[in-house]
């Protein structure tokens, strides 16, 4: 089976004016489709482990692979790109931007990655179909309901095909739908 993220001795201090080991050589092999939650008391490392594995922060010692690739090894514009393709983010509060519509903001990633208009809409009309959000994509973001503005933050982190799909606090709605074999990656 393919493995699609591969922690190894993952350890992050954080050191300020207090010290704090966060992690400690952690170890974490996720499959191609497997579905895997993270669960543990309030400030034992989650969103720490989540921040080394989506790059927003960098580890003390060990190593990420994602699709065999150490992201931490990458140069800054590099990094950019491996995220938008490798990484999709479904954010706690969704981060929908309200100055977009439905559509601009799912199509996001394909516009910064610079893709042909043909191929965006294509995407966007299958992704959408998917989700059974076609009929709002011409909405602004505050036009619709809490439900589908999950639908397309999840759109969104989709679209551009990634190997990993990446969520902080899933509420039980939201696994509900990416259980429905919404995502097949
Ligand atoms: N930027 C930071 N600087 C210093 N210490 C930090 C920083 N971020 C987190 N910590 C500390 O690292 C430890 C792990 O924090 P983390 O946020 O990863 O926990 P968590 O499991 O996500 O907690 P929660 O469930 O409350 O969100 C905590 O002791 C926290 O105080």
């Amino acid at each position: 089976m393919t493995e699609i993220l591969k922690v190894t001795g993952l350890s992050k201090v954080y050191s300020g004016k207090v010290t704090t080991r966060a992690l400690t050589d952690i170890q974490l092999t996720i499959h191609k489709g497997e579905f895997v939650g993270v669960m543990g008391p309030s400030g034992s490392g989650k969103t720490t482990l989540l921040n080394m594995v989506s790059t927003i922060d960098t580890p003390s010692s060990g190593d990420v692979l994602i699709n065999g690739h150490n992201p931490h090894l990458l140069k800054k514009k590099d990094l950019a790109a491996f995220r938008r393709r490798e990484l999709g983010f479904v954010f706690q509060d969704f981060n929908l931007l309200d100055t977009l519509t439905v559509a601009e903001n799912i199509v996001l990633p394909l516009t910064l990655d610079r893709q042909k208009l043909s191929d965006i809409e294509q995407k966007l009309a299958q992704v959408a179909e998917r989700l059974g959000i076609t009929d709002i994509l011409n909405k602004r973001t505050y036009e619709i309901s809490g439900g589908q503005r999950q639908r397309a933050a999840i759109a969104r982190a989709i679209i551009p095909g990634p190997s990993l799909l990446l969520a902080d606090e899933p509420t039980g709605a939201l696994i509900r739908i990416l259980h429905a074999s919404l995502w097949k990656p």
